[in-house]
């Protein structure tokens, strides 16, 4: 096969992981994403005295993880780490949407961008302890 037709079946056929650069590039947007978090006053609350370096260390797994990256999630189960904090589904969007900011500042394309939004916002029923007000 000619080096050519492998380059472009390995572009066909790589993970999301890989088109939007792997680690460094992952690492780059979790580290965005919980700056925006804690700067939003809605939010700051519950990170307080958090060990952030390991927080980040364990969502890069995990996001890693669902773009199909080599990586596997270790952490602790999503239930149990955020049981007890009364997050509500308000909060979950909010969360959400700093994700999409993050991912979307660092130029990942928005088809990539939906995989991982369904992916991790397939998990707020593990997350969110309190419904949406309406408000
Ligand atoms: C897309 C939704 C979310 C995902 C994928 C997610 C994921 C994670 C992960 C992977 C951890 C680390 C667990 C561990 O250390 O073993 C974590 C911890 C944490 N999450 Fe979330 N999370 C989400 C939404 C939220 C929301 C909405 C809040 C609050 C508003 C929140 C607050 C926290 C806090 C405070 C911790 C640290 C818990 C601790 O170390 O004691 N998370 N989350």
């Amino acid at each position: 096969m000619s080096p050519s037709g492998d380059q472009q079946s390995d572009v066909l056929e790589q993970s999301d992981y890989q088109a939007v650069g792997g680690a460094p590039a992952i690492t780059a947007v979790v580290g965005r994403f919980y700056e925006l978090v804690v700067a939003d006053d809605r939010l700051a609350g519950y990170f307080e005295g958090v060990e952030m370096v390991r927080l980040k260390r364990h969502q890069v797994a995990l996001v890693s993880q669902v773009m199909g990256g080599p990586v596997e999630y270790s952490g602790r189960d999503l239930r149990a780490a955020h049981e007890g904090m009364g997050i509500s589904a308000d909060d979950f969007a909010v969360v959400v949407d700093h994700l999409v900011t993050a991912l979307t500042e660092a130029g990942v394309p928005s088809e990539i961008i939906g995989r991982v939004g369904a992916a991790l916002g397939g998990t707020e029923a593990d997350i969110v302890e309190v419904p949406s007000t309406g408000a």
